[in-house]
């Protein structure tokens, strides 16, 4: 019971990983989960603005969270993460290559994806915009801890937001016709529209809302009264991060690699 059986271990491995339309939602779902509870681990600390500030590092030009990004990055990037076509790098530049014999993933997309990387505007909203929304403000002196659990959240983000390349090869490969002429004449609005699933979008805001509902309230073992529930991170700010930003951003990123579909 529970074992897998050696020869569906190999036949996995020969095949490799699938993408469908329903498979990459399945991936997207799961996601949400990830993004969620690091919504609710980063809120577990404060703002902690000196995590943030130039300066911190002697000999180094920028932030404490630019030093723990860059210097883990680095370190990843040895044992192949960005060898994946999943994962895309906040500092792609000086990157050292992997040191780990790498595996063989499924050459799912068009070439042309590696060179698509949002992950400066991805930095910039994280900063800018999501932090001050959900995190209380003051300073507990975790810098450290500060910037691990940002650069977890930042690569779920990241990660999420780039899995529009795999939602937008799917949809190309099953209505190939339509989208060629839309990106033969470079229409942008019209891709746009034909990838837009207003439905699944409200879904995916709701359930993110419950999920952090579910996973972020204040579990005690004699309030039977849901209302006096409360949660570590604000629940619409979960979903109006989702709204406004997540479904936004993976959108322009399927618009993006389709523009490059034909190259
Ligand atoms: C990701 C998809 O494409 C679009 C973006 C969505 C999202 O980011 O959640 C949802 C629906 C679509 O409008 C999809 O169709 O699943």
């Amino acid at each position: 019971m529970g074992m897998v059986k050696a020869e569906e271990l190999s036949l996995e491995s020969v095949k490799g990983k699938v993408y469908t339309l329903d498979s990459v939602r399945e991936a997207l779902i799961r996601q949400e989960d990830t993004i969620v509870f690091g919504l609710i681990e980063r809120a577990k600390f404060l703002m902690n603005s000196r995590t943030y500030g130039r300066e911190e590092i002697p000999g180094f030009a920028g932030s404490l969270a630019e030093f723990v990004v860059k210097n883990t990055e680095a370190v990843q990037a040895k044992v192949g993460r960005y060898n994946n076509p999943e994962e895309n790098p906040f500092f792609p530049e000086n990157l050292p290559p992997s040191l780990v014999p790498s595996y063989s993933f499924t050459q799912f997309l068009h070439p042309k994806a590696a060179s698509i990387n949002i992950n400066k505007s991805i930095w910039k909203i994280y900063f800018d915009e999501l932090l001050p929304s959900f995190v209380a403000s003051g300073d507990d002196g975790n810098y450290a801890q500060t910037a691990a659990s940002d650069l977890s959240l930042l690569q779920a983000i990241s990660r999420r937001i780039h899995y529009g390349k795999f939602v937008a090869e799917v949809k190309f490969r099953e209505s190939a016709q339509q989208y060629e002429s839309l990106i033969r004449a470079e229409d942008k609005e019209g891709l746009m529209k034909l990838l837009t699933f207003e439905s699944v979008e409200e879904t995916v805001r709701k359930r993110v809302e419950k999920k952090a509902m579910v996973f972020g309230q204040n579990v005690t073992l004699n309030n039977g009264d849901d209302k006096n529930v409360t949660y570590k991170v604000d629940p619409s700010v979960a979903a109006n991060f989702y709204k406004n930003w997540i479904i936004p951003l993976t959108k322009d990123v399927q618009v993006e690699y389709l523009l490059h579909r034909l190259d």
